[in-house]
């Protein structure tokens, strides 16, 4: 499971946790304005805006999870099995695979309103990056610094472009649905209940947080949802970046997954393998993972983003502790 958010505090900070039984050997990827994009079924792009985000680099192309252009414009895939549907190419259209949808959109687009228009030409096509490399069944969360932000889900039926008010993204059912299940938690509150229950019963409050008790805990996607979007909508929001990024990466680090609770397979556990940012205001990248919950920062802008080169950032996944004595 995944889960990617919009937070918009003050600057906006966008990005998502990556949860799955395996790790692809991903990095932090800077592509500068000049590195050519190949696309499978459109022209090279040579000039574009320049993009940070985390992706497996694989015969020199960057296959970016998640990623945001120096507009501000950020864009995540999330798994959405079962639904995900590709289809065959098809003239007059713009024919993009998943795996070149990022850098189609983030490449060319420093907007929603701009991403929105240039999704009315899209055709999400059947190509795999390679044989070992096949097609991935997503859909994606897209947001810019106006803290504006659209779900896109290709399903048997088309592409479906989605204005999202929570800012939110998980994985299955289809995006409508989850916003139907969010209104049963309408309830929901950081302040203690007050009786609605019964004017004929007392209730004690015996203790603190009952407002939120029946938020829910699961590592399952509605879950995740619902709780996530909660804590965002109720996060304290600060005047400085430090605090800000603290509060983002608490607001993921309440729907991380830790080892051992979402059993995929027998004695195989989908854990949260890092949790990334992107302030969309400045280009600064941050992630945590889940072994280094120190927070790690990139700025892209300190690189020289008129090059054709990429730049890449092992990921930095080493159990550090402070020593006090
Ligand atoms: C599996 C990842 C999404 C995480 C997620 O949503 N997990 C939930 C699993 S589930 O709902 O519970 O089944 C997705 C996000 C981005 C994907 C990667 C990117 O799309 C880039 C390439 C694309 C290639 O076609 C396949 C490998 C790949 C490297 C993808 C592998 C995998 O599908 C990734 C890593």
């Amino acid at each position: 499971m995944c889960t990617s958010i919009i937070f918009s505090p003050k600057d906006h900070y966008f990005g998502r946790n990556l949860d799955l039984e395996v790790s692809f050997g991903q990095q932090v990827v800077v592509t500068p304005r000049n590195y050519n994009f190949k696309f499978r079924k459109m022209p090279d792009m040579k000039k574009h805006f320049a993009m940070v985000g985390i992706a497996l680099v694989a015969d020199e192309y960057p296959l970016y999870f998640d990623a945001a252009n120096e507009k501000g414009l950020g864009m995540a895939g999330l798994n959405y099995p079962d639904n995900f549907h590709a289809f065959e190419v098809e003239d007059g259209k713009d024919n993009i695979s998943p795996f070149e949808f990022i850098p189609w959109v983030l490449g060319q687009c420093a907007t929603v309103d701009e991403a929105k228009k240039l999704l009315e030409k899209i055709n999400l096509v059947n190509i795999n990056f390679s044989e070992k490399m096949q097609l991935s069944p997503l859909h994606w969360l897209i947001a810019d610094k106006t803290g504006k932000s659209i779900t896109v889900e290709s399903d048997i039926d088309g592409l479906h472009v989605y204005d999202n008010p929570i800012g939110c993204l998980t994985n299955n059912p289809q995006f409508p649905k989850q916003l139907t299940n969010l209104d049963n938690y309408a309830n929901l509150s950081p302040a203690m209940p007050e009786n609605t229950f019964s004017k004929e019963i007392n209730f004690n409050g015996y203790s603190r947080g009952l407002g939120s008790h029946n938020l829910p805990g699961g590592m399952d996607s509605e879950s995740r949802f619902v709780r996530v979007a909660f804590n965002k909508f109720n996060a304290p929001k600060f005047d400085t970046e430090e605090e800000n990024v603290d509060t983002y990466f608490h607001i993921l680090h309440s729907v991380e997954q830790q080892k051992g609770l979402d059993e995929v397979a027998p004695g195989q556990f989908e854990y949260t393998i890092y949790s990334d940012g992107t302030n969309l205001d400045t280009g600064v990248f941050y992630y945590t993972t889940y072994t280094n919950k120190r927070i790690t920062k990139v700025d892209m802008n300190k690189l020289d983003l008129d090059s054709d080169q990429m730049t890449v950032y092992p990921i930095n996944d080493k159990i550090t502790f402070d020593e006090e004595n």
